[in-house]
């Protein structure tokens, strides 16, 4: 079985044998599914896309670490569809295997059938086979339905200890399996067993081991060193039947590798599935399964040694977040490194004393500094934010924003659309528009924006150029916003009672910047607009 190279031989369409690249084909193959089924409601050719399929046929972890599960998220993380044949339910959680219930091979035979039929998967991985029958149903499958590429990860003995596949399986591997794989990716002890039990500790063993496998039959070898000594770098050794190349990556101390294995497998076959050659397959998975560890590092999930990986990259960044609360208008803080060098104070005590004088939101506008400054003042000041549970935007710079993970961004009618601004976000962070006419509103909330900010209300020396909208403008605003409105623009103790006396019920607070950073005092300056804005809302 060949793996990906740009002269695609094609499946379905005798008349498509000579397409040149990947995509084409892609095209192609969707217009010939087409043909044959006429009668399907679809759009137009040009709308229908192929994507990236990759089918696991592998055994369901109960703990949702390893098995189908880590295949199903390591390809959804990748941007790959994924179809799934199960070949055993297992019972598993973070300290081992309580129970293993192998589904009977004819019907593995069918839910190969099944996908194979009619979902054409690029690309064929596959973990825990517990039974030579359901090795030798799949490698009958594939023979009557081709992938493009097979990645076998061996899987025999769970990290725990526990066995998946029994030795008796080794023959029908090493006959059967192998010889039709584009790449094995055994793991230090599956190597050891598929090559008759010689000890493996070294990585001149892998290179010995993956040598040796090779000798098997599949092109490719990658012998995994998660288990080597943990003083060891994470260091894998892949073989090509030409050339060695060695994989190195500094090993993270997290007791949460559970799954590691399958997860670098399905993201080979992911790369694949995308087009990729072999070597930069492997190159990007196992960048990132090093990421994904680096993300699991200390998450604590369940009770016993070996917790699951986070194969989105995102299970810590909701612990200290709360969802958006218009309410958290009320008082907005809006720095300016000008005006806090004047004063000799850091962005970081400004916002100290901000906070503490009971600023309900911080918006981050640093017009002036450099990109790394930025940054770093942004960390920063996060951590200050999320220890008073206040969220912190960035003015502008989505690419802050993400680098800091702030809480989200606020951004102005020439600034990155908010529409695109939300797809780099995603749905979760917050996003604030700065609009001063209905029109600016309505298009904000089309675009996913959280709030506006609408102004300026009164004059200011802290925008230039800026047209003043006055208390009948943000009114005008207001009664057609959909969204929550913070007012901006020359605000302060004397005129913020103005503002909240408007009674509309979307205007949600006032957003300052002078009134509170170009003073001597922040923390005085804040406390006491805060008193004149619960003073007018009384
Ligand atoms: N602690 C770690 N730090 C960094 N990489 C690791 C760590 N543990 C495993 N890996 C990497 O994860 C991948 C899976 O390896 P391994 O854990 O040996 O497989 P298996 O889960 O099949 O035993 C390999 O690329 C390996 O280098
Ligand atoms: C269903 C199933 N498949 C594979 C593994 C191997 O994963 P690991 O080696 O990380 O325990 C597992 N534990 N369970
Ligand atoms: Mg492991």
């Amino acid at each position: 079985m060949a793996y990906f190279c740009t002269q695609i031989p094609v499946l379905l369409n005798p008349g498509v044998a000579c397409i040149k690249s990947f995509h084409q084909y892609r095209f192609l193959h969707i217009k010939a599914m087409q043909d044959d089924k006429v009668s399907t409601p679809t759009p137009s050719d040009e709308c229908m896309v192929r994507v990236p399929h990759v089918l696991t046929v592998a055994g369901s972890d109960s703990g949702a670490g390893a098995g189908i599960q880590a295949d199903l998220k390591a390809c959804a993380a990748r941007g790959v569809y994924c179809s799934t044949v199960i070949t055993a339910v297992t019972a598993q959680n973070t300290v081992g295997v309580q129970g293993v219930n192998i589904v009977p091979e004819d019907f593995v035979a069918e839910q190969l059938r099944s996908v194979l039929s009619d979902m054409h998967p690029d690309v064929v991985k596959t973990g825990m086979l517990p039974s030579i029958g359901i090795v030798k149903t799949l490698c009958q499958s594939l023979k009557e339905f081709p992938v493009q590429a097979l990645v076998v990860d061996p899987v025999m003995v769970s990290t725990s200890g526990h066995t998946l596949a029994g030795p008796s399986i080794l023959d029908s591997f090493r006959e059967e399996l192998l010889p039709m794989a584009d790449i094995v990716t055994p793991n230090l002890k599956e190597a050891s067993a598929l090559l008759g039990g010689v000890p493996l500790e070294t990585i001149a063993d892998m290179h010995y081991a993956a040598k040796a496998i090779h000798d098997i039959g599949p092109r490719n070898v990658l012998v995994k060193g998660g288990d080597l000594p943990a003083s060891l770098d994470a260091v894998d050794v892949f073989y090509d039947g030409k050339d060695f190349y060695v994989f190195q990556s500094s090993r993270i101390m997290t007791p949460n590798t559970h799954g590691t294995g399958c997860t670098l497998a399905s993201s080979v076959a992911a790369e694949l599935a995308k087009g990729s050659q072999m070597l930069s397959a492997v190159k990007v998975a196992k960048r990132y399964i090093e990421a994904a560890l680096s993300y699991s590092k200390n998450i604590a999930i369940g009770g016993g040694r070996q917790g699951p990986v986070d194969h989105l990259l995102k299970l810590k960044s909701n612990v200290q977040r709360r969802p958006f609360d218009p309410c958290d208008l009320f008082l907005y803080a809006v720095t300016d490194s000008r005006m806090n060098k004047r004063w000799g104070r850091s962005i970081v005590d400004a916002v100290k004393a901000a906070i503490e004088g009971g600023a309900t939101i911080i918006q981050l506008r640093e017009k002036e500094v450099e990109t790394s400054d930025f940054l770093e003042a942004a960390k920063a000041c996060l951590k200050i934010c999320r220890v008073h549970g206040v969220p912190l935007l960035i003015n502008d710079r989505i690419d802050v924003a993400l680098a800091s993970d702030a809480d989200g961004v606020h951004i102005g009618q020439s600034d990155m659309p908010a529409h695109v601004a939300r797809a780099l976000l995603g749905p979760d962070k917050i996003i604030g528009v700065s609009c001063k006419t209905p029109e600016h509103a309505l298009q904000a909330w089309i675009d996913g924006a959280d709030y506006i900010g609408s102004g300026g209300v009164y004059p200011t020396t802290t925008k230039e150029n800026n047209k003043t909208i006055g208390l009948d403008g943000l009114k005008t605003v207001c009664l057609s916003s959909k969204l929550p409105v913070v007012a901006i623009g020359g605000i302060g103790t004397s005129n913020a009672q103005a503002i909240m006396g408007l009674g509309v019920p979307n205007l949600k607070g006032v957003a300052v910047v002078s009134a509170l950073f170009d003073r001597e005092c922040v923390l005085t300056e804040t406390r006491k607009l805060l008193e004149v804005l619960k003073e007018s809302t009384k």
